[in-house]
């Protein structure tokens, strides 16, 4: 469960987001969509205790395990090393991952379909190769609660539809809460239960998917007309939202 109560946070006299609310249950996904620089990075950094709101309050429960935007690691660690680091904190201080923490770390491998990345250098993998290792970490940590900034940004149709599968996997098989920022609405109808609006400072609404993720809302949003098509998708007709542009 995430709880964010009347969160505010400022960079110098600047504010980046005031009187954020809303509730995220056990085993419920939510997305947060914006335009750049509203704020979306800094919500999830703030309620995983990297930065500290200038006002209100965040409760969580459960362990969290947070997959950042950028993950520049320079250090030619191997993939499987860098799962196993999810492990910390299973493995307490001054003790070295075992071999039942190198067993979940391939098996997590083996879940994303990316058993065969466990030998390989991680900085000599790709953008969107190297997501999906981060994502594996942070499910290696075994966290209850996973937020995730842009987890399909780097990646191809095939890995999004991978990385999609998984996630929706996660919350019905493990009963994981997801919170995850994402600027392809689409991908938030298909996950979300619930979606966050980050229209400025000041303004941000949280509704079910089905009521934020509509033409006028996020024509509202973007500033760019947005249509909602119906489509067939194996046997079930489904409404795409796709922006137009002129
Ligand atoms: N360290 C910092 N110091 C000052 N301002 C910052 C800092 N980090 C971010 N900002 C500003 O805070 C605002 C929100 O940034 P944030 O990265 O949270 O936006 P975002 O919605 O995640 O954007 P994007 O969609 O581009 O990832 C932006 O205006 C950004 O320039």
């Amino acid at each position: 469960m995430i709880r964010v109560e009347n969160a505010a946070f400022r960079f110098r006299e600047d504010w980046v987001f005031r009187g954020v609310n809303f509730t995220l249950e056990r085993g419920q996904t939510a997305a947060i969509l914006g335009p750049n620089g509203r704020g979306k990075t800094t919500l999830l950094k703030s309620i995983v205790g990297l930065l500290k709101l200038a006002e209100g309050r965040v409760e969580t429960h459960g362990r969290i395990g947070y997959v950042a935007q950028k993950n520049d690691m320079s250090f030619s660690y191997r993939v499987l090393d860098i799962v196993v680091m999810g492990r910390a904190a299973h493995v307490g201080m001054f003790r070295t991952p075992g071999i039942e923490d190198y067993q979940i770390a391939r098996l997590t491998l083996d879940r994303l379909g990316i058993g065969g990345f466990a030998d390989r250098i991680y900085t000599q993998l790709s953008g969107g190769e190297r997501q999906l290792v981060m994502i594996a970490r942070a499910l290696a940590s075994e966290c209850e609660i996973l937020i995730l900034d842009e987890p399909t940004s780097a990646l191809d149709f095939s890995n999004q539809a991978l990385i999609l599968g998984i996630l929706g996997r996660i919350v019905s098989e493990d009963g994981l809460t997801v919170l995850m920022t994402t600027h392809v609405p689409q991908h938030a109808q298909h996950l979300a239960d619930t979606v966050l609006l980050m229209h400025g400072p000041e303004r941000q609404d949280w509704g079910l998917a089905h009521e934020m993720l509509t033409e006028a809302r996020l024509e509202a949003l973007y500033g760019v007309p947005v249509k909602a098509l119906e489509v067939e998708n194996h046997g079930r007709t489904e409404t795409a939202l796709v922006p137009l542009f002129s």
